[in-house]
């Protein structure tokens, strides 16, 4: 049975921190629409989708924090979302801020299927940037004060015929992340990202921010044998520039799509998961090539 079938990703433009989710939501659903009319059956939607890029801000009142939350998915806010996704018989990918019954907060992304249902879930392991307000910096990446790290690993779902594997955006740069998807036997990695083009510590990196990501999100296909999508949230979002670059990408490590712009987006292609064992039945036969008994320090604790 042919396992082909065209995947979008949805980039998003600039959320204004005072846009409500709704009207997020309402972008979405137009994206979603667009992806439905050009073929797609799986649409992905960027790291945190509902709203500004919040983690810029330095924030220590429980109240003002938590509100950038959800604490239910789906809700009446993400529900048109959903509703639109069963009417189309399309699957989408969407990440959130999750705040859980217990009071635990993850930057978090789902997989819902064409029927509506969460079929799988993941909370992002490799938080970057700081915990305290660091005055120095334009603005503030606040992730390790805000989200706890993810504790559910890096699961592989079966989903779209295929097995679906999810990172968030940092994740993607690291080797780690890929490796461990492919071993649990990913064949489809789907990821959003927020990625300011300023990087504080290191200004004279600048400029390689559009390239990195695409040598990463490669470097991960071509090394494991398999696809990915990977969405920004982009544009001039509330005085920081976040770059676009949406990409998705063939197991050979080839570009398929890319987005033009930095604003709302949709790119398409047809992703054919059989094509996983060109790379994987041949140079990163895993079986037969691996030597993990020299990687041991990969894994020692830090
Ligand atoms: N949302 C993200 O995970 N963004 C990260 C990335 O683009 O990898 C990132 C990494 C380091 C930083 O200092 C800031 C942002």
């Amino acid at each position: 049975m042919s396992r082909k079938f065209i995947v979008a990703g949805a980039q998003l433009g600039p959320i204004a921190k005072d846009e409500s989710r709704a009207s997020a939501v309402a972008r979405m659903c137009d994206l979603m629409r667009a992806a439905h009319a050009r073929g797609a059956s799986l649409v992905v939607f960027p790291e945190l989708a509902l709203t500004t890029f919040f983690p810029r801000w330095f924030m220590e009142d429980e109240a003002e924090i938590d509100a950038w939350f959800e604490t239910e998915m789906p809700n009446g806010t993400v529900a048109p979302l959903f509703d639109l996704a069963r009417e189309l018989g399309i699957g989408f990918h969407l990440g959130y801020a999750e705040l859980t019954p217990e009071g635990r907060h993850f930057n978090t992304a789902i997989i819902v299927s064409p029927e509506g249902e969460i079929v799988g879930k993941y909370r992002k392991i490799h938080l970057p940037g700081h915990r305290e307000n660091e005055d120095w910096r334009p603005f503030q990446h606040l992730e390790k004060r805000y989200f706890e790290k993810g504790d559910l690993g890096f699961p592989v779902f079966d989903a779209f015929g295929g097995k679906l594997g999810m990172c968030i955006c940092n994740d993607r740069r690291w080797p780690e992340t890929w490796r461990v998807l492919g071993l649990g036997g990913a064949e489809l990695v789907v990821l959003g990202y927020n990625t300011p083009f300023h990087y504080p510590p290191a200004p004279e990196h600048d400029h390689l921010q559009y390239f990195h990501n695409e040598l990463s999100v490669q470097a991960g296909c071509y090394q494991n044998g398999l696809w990915a999508v990977a969405v920004a949230k982009a544009g001039m979002e509330e005085g920081s520039e976040l770059i676009g670059g949406s990409v998705i990408v063939a197991p050979t490590g080839e570009i398929l799509a890319r987005a033009a712009t930095t604003g709302d987006e949709v790119i398409t292609a047809e992703v054919d998961l059989d094509r996983c064992a060109e790379i994987r039945a041949n140079v990163f036969n895993f079986a037969q090539h691996r030597e993990p008994q020299d990687y041991a320090a990969i894994t020692a604790p830090k």
